[in-house]
């Protein structure tokens, strides 16, 4: 049976960055409609951030203990594998998403539950169990439809049934063996996560030179050096060319050069293509399977005359982050209330914390990119260990703080902090490089004592001040 339906705004997809449009154009008065085909709270909340952060939780907090002298002598078993997995199914709510709904009927949000695709301008059709539903939207469309795991075309990897982050984060049991295929973000988060969850063998296979190949090439060395110091084998510059699972469910990566690596299970985590192949993009003028490309108002590009077509999140590839897609959903939500505001971040101001032990937190430039914009650039760095904070904190805490300085301006543009437990000392720079905030004036903003935050002061020392 056929339905249909007009709103102000509809949004496509009910992930951290739908759902922060569509709560903000709501608050404003817009009538608003949301379609999801699968959870509400996507990717984000069952099978990306919240269900890795909880599995990487236990042995964090087991490496952070070891490293106290009195603390480490308490330490005397091992982690309880069964209460892990349970607290994953707490926090992923055993993937149900009931518990989302209340939020959406508060705020005034129409939940509409199905598969939507784009017919033409501003009407697009939602498919579920129960039929076919049209809407129409007198203002906007927002795509939100975020990303799913790219399956290399690797000689039977797509037959041995690998796991890709949702395999990993939906884990039953700890495989014995694991081989992870890529290191960046997910496959060394996940690959440390098992290893310390209980597996007697983990191999990263990394086809660049060093793991997280997106920061600064330190960052991944370090990350390497600590994998390897706790039984976590990383081969870098390989490529499989083959892959098999046999029958008693072992499964084999080769190698080019002909090695083989026999594990239980397969991770790949080689990167994020958009859902965009089954969206009826080409319907409006786009091409399906890309990424939507947006200006700074997170307006799609492509059509002509667009005013009505958006895209927040994942979908427009430009930060594949949740607080990303978050912050692009406030703006948006902003420019379709009529406010006068653009996306300053997406592109030059994301901060990135990778959850690995040590971590490795980021944001804007790498010293690399700063100097591809041809940007004068001083590059300041400092030990994570070397000031009091770290020493009270535990032993042997390493790490590397940078800063890449534009000299011309005498700003920075961008920074790196590795080491244990550092994530919360990203916002600091966050907040110096998207409001350009002069070295001179940063001088006077003091860490307070015994903090790692005090690698600001050495920093800024060695810049001369
Ligand atoms: C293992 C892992 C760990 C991660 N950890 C972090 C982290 O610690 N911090 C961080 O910031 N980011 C992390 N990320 C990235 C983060 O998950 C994504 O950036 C985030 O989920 C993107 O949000 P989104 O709303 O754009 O898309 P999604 O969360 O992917 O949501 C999109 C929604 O759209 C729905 N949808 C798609 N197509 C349609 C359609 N045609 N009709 C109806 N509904 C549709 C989907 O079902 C989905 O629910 C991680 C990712 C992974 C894989
Ligand atoms: N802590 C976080 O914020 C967090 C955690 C996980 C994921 N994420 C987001 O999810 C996105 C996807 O993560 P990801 O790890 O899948 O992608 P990624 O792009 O971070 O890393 C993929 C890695 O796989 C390697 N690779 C690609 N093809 C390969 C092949 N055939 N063989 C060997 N190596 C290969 C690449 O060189 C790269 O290092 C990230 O870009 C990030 O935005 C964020």
């Amino acid at each position: 049976m056929a339905e249909s339906d007009e709103f102000d705004v509809i949004v496509i997809g009910a992930g951290p960055a739908g759902e922060n449009v569509a709560g903000r154009t709501a608050a404003g008065g817009l009538s608003t409609a949301i379609v999801e085909r699968e959870l509400i709270g996507g990717e984000c909340s069952y099978w990306g951030c919240i269900p890795s952060k909880t599995l990487i939780r236990p042995g964090d907090v087991i490496a952070a203990a070891k490293r106290v002298p009195g603390a480490a002598e308490a330490v005397t078993g091992a982690i309880d594998v069964q209460a892990a997995l349970a607290r994953r199914d707490y926090m992923t709510s055993s993937w149900d998403d009931s518990a989302q709904v209340p939020w959406l009927e508060d705020t005034g949000i129409a939940l509409v539950r199905g598969h939507a695709k784009l017919t033409g301008p501003r009407t697009l059709e939602v498919t579920s169990g129960t039929g076919t539903r049209t809407l129409t939207a007198r203002k906007a469309v927002v795509l939100a439809t975020g990303t799913t795991a790219v399956v290399p075309p690797i000689p039977g990897l797509a037959e041995a049934d690998p796991w890709t982050n949702r395999g990993v984060t939906e884990m039953k049991e700890v495989p014995d063996r694991l081989v992870v295929i890529g290191g960046g973000f997910v496959g060394a988060e996940m690959a440390q996560a098992v290893r310390r969850l209980g597996a007697s063998e983990v191999t990263v296979l990394e086809g660049g030179p060093h793991l997280l190949s997106r920061e600064e090439p330190f960052a991944g060395e370090e990350v390497g050096k600590a994998f390897a110091a706790e039984g976590i084998s990383v081969r870098t510059g390989v490529r499989a060319t083959a892959v098999k699972r046999h029958d008693d469910g072992t499964v084999t990566v080769t190698l080019e050069g002909g090695d083989e690596i026999t594990a239980d299970q397969i991770l790949v985590a080689t990167g994020r293509k958009p859902h965009t192949d089954d969206l009826g993009l080409e319907n409006v003028g786009l091409a399906p399977g890309k990424p939507v490309e947006v200006d700074t108002k997170l307006r799609a590009t492509g059509p002509a005359d667009n005013d009505w077509l958006y895209a927040v999140g994942d979908v427009n590839g430009l930060a594949l982050l949740t607080h990303m897609g978050k912050y692009q959903a406030r703006i948006l939500g902003d420019v379709l209330l009529g406010k006068d505001i653009e996306d300053r971040s997406s592109r030059d101001v994301v901060p990135r914390v990778t959850f690995t032990d040590p971590q490795v937190c980021a944001v804007g430039l790498t010293e690399k990119q700063a100097r591809e914009r041809g940007l004068e650039v001083r590059v300041l760095t400092y030990a994570t260990g070397g000031v009091s904070g770290a020493y009270t904190s535990g032993d042997g805490i390493e790490g590397t703080s940078q800063l890449v300085v534009d000299t011309s301006r005498e700003v920075i543009v961008g920074a790196t902090f590795t080491g244990p437990g550092v994530a919360e000392l990203l916002h600091s720079a966050t907040i110096a490089i998207s409001a350009q905030i002069p070295l001179s004036d940063l001088w006077h903003a003091v860490p307070s004592f015994p903090t790692v935050s005090e690698v600001w002061l050495r920093l800024l020392e060695a810049y001369g001040l």
